[in-house]
């Protein structure tokens, strides 16, 4: 709904995150492309979360450029994020998922509407006057979902969607997911289980220390990384 042009390819070169001078991310240097779902892998505090949401533009890079195909400003209007904790506002489940619509300008009737489809593609049509703060994790997760899917954006990030949700709701979100990236919206999530990551990846990114280690394929990910670190956190050995 925002705008035609495609603002992929998204291009990172060098770019390098710091947290007061020290470095926590980089330098990464990738291009991401195409079509699908690409799941960023990696140990405890390599840097995934910091690289979606330095990709998205929320962390601020410190060193290196980064360039989506279009201005900074119209590619944002065209992504989403959704954070681990889904941020919930003190408003009812509809009025949670039109608020991104009434934000752009859209009616509030309009908004209102476009979110009840988009609540009862996620299994909560029946709970549209529900508060969401009384939601459980799993329907906050898939509420959280909604209002970031219901501006149709063309690419979506997601930090750990699923931790902390039991296999019925996480089987929930990965349908979800698989839908839209079937209706053309580009995917890039992290995750901690390599399950989740077999189950959704189109393309596999290994983190490690900082650095982006591996960007393949999935299926040739999974058959044999060339770095003895992804072969380690496969085999599930802890990776030093
Ligand atoms: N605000 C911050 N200030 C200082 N260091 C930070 C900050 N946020 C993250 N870090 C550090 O940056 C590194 C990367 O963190 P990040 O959260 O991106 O990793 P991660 O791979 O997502 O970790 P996890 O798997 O534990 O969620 C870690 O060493 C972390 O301790």
């Amino acid at each position: 709904m925002v705008n035609d042009h495609d603002i992929l390819p998204l291009r990172l070169q060098e770019i390098m995150v710091k947290r007061r001078g020290k470095r926590i991310l980089g330098p990464v240097s990738l291009v991401l492309q195409g079509k699908g779902i690409s799941v960023v892998v990696g140990p405890n505090g390599s840097g995934k979360t910091t690289l979606l949401r330095a990709m998205h533009g929320i962390d601020r890079i410190s060193e290196g450029r980064k360039s989506w195909s279009i201005s900074d400003a119209q590619a944002h209007a065209a992504q989403s994020f959704v954070f681990q904790t889904p941020i919930m506002m003190r408003r009812n489940v509809r009025d949670n998922i039109a608020y991104p619509l009434v934000l752009r300008g859209m009616a509030r009737s309009e908004a209102r509407a476009a979110a009840d489809i988009r609540a009862a593609r996620v299994g909560l049509g029946a709970a549209v006057l529900r508060a969401a703060r009384v939601l459980s994790g799993g329907e906050k997760q898939k509420l959280a979902l909604a209002r970031a899917l219901v501006t149709a954006p063309q690419v979506l990030f997601l930090d750990e969607p699923c931790a902390n949700l039991d296999g019925h709701a996480t089987q929930e979100i990965e349908t979800i997911l698989h839908a839209a990236s079937a209706a053309g919206t580009r995917i890039v999530m992290s995750t901690h289980d390599l399950g989740q990551a077999r189950r959704l990846a189109d393309e596999v990114l290994f983190l490690h220390d900082g650095h982006v280690v591996e960007m393949l394929p999935a299926a040739a990910f999974f058959a044999g990384p060339a770095s003895a670190q992804a072969l380690a956190f496969l085999k599930g050995d802890l990776v030093l």
